[in-house]
């Protein structure tokens, strides 16, 4: 497709020229606002199924130019949906150095320092993420806000491994503790092609890494490649909020 970036003349306010979606409804992220939330009591807990991987599950860590990803063995899936979901991938999202906040989802605009996203598609309708990514009911995301703070033993499984092969660990753990209190409404990918396909589900609770590890994201990732003559590091890859138009925010959650 045609290269796009998060700042300059491929910025988020381009990307509509080649990508059309970018420019259309039930965009993402939003700025999750205390006015837009309802309570449902039909929103059941996530539940995460084979998140824990054995060691010698080997991830591949990686720079998609965008994001750093760790891809996902289909043995990982969700199964608290209408339909199964199954894992494709993990990225992240994150401000700068000098720039902490970098979350795409905000919450009371509150913005946190970066964002980690879980992307699933439904596999029980379409044979691979790349059938589903286009249909409403393609893709499910989970999305983690990621605050600095204590140290956190489940991001260092790979976080000091970047495009190699990192052992599998237990992904559940990257996840906050309560997987009942979320925000859930109907998205897009973040990113163009900007498809409205996104089932969202954002987690109330956020994890927080050190700000040795928030480093080590921040300053692991170019967004040239190897032959260019200038390294252009990757940070600030996150898409402002957008509007929410006449969407509910569900919480499955009482205050
Ligand atoms: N924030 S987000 O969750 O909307 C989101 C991204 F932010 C993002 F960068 C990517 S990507 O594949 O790394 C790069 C451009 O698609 C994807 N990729 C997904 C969507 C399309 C696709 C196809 C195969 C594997 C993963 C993905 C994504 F779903
Ligand atoms: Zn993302």
């Amino acid at each position: 497709g045609v290269k796009w970036t998060y700042k300059g003349p491929e910025g988020e306010h381009h990307w509509s020229k080649h990508y059309p979606f970018c420019g259309g409804t039930f965009q993402s992220p939003i700025d999750i606002k205390s006015e837009l939330l309802r309570f449902d009591p039909a929103l059941r807990p996530i539940e995460v199924q084979n998140y824990n991987l054995a060691p010698d599950e080997q991830l591949t860590l990686g720079n998609n130019g965008h994001s750093l990803q760790i891809s996902l063995p289909p043995k990982m899936y969700l199964s608290s949906l209408r339909h199964r979901y199954t894992a494709a991938q993990l990225h992240f999202h994150w401000g700068s150095s000098s720039r902490p906040a970098g979350s795409e989802h905000m919450v009371n605009s509150r913005q946190y320092a970066a964002e980690m996203h879980v992307v699933h598609y439904n596999s029980e309708k379409y044979p691979n993420i790349s059938m589903a990514v286009d249909k409403s009911d393609g893709l499910a995301v989970l999305g983690v806000l990621v605050e600095v703070g204590d140290f956190n033993p489940a991001y260092e499984q790979f976080l000091k491994f970047i495009n190699v092969q990192v052992p599998g660990f237990n992904v559940r753990a990257l996840l906050p503790t309560r997987l009942d209190e979320y925000y859930r409404y109907d998205g897009s990918l973040t990113t163009p092609p900007c498809y409205p396909s996104v089932l969202w589900t954002v987690f109330k609770n956020h994890v927080t890494i050190s700000q040795k590890q928030f480093l080590a994201l921040t300053t692991a990732l170019y967004s040239s490649n190897a032959q260019d003559s200038v390294a252009i590091p990757l940070h600030s890859n996150f898409r402002k909020p957008k509007l929410i138009d006449s969407r509910v925010v569900l919480v499955s959650f009482k205050e």
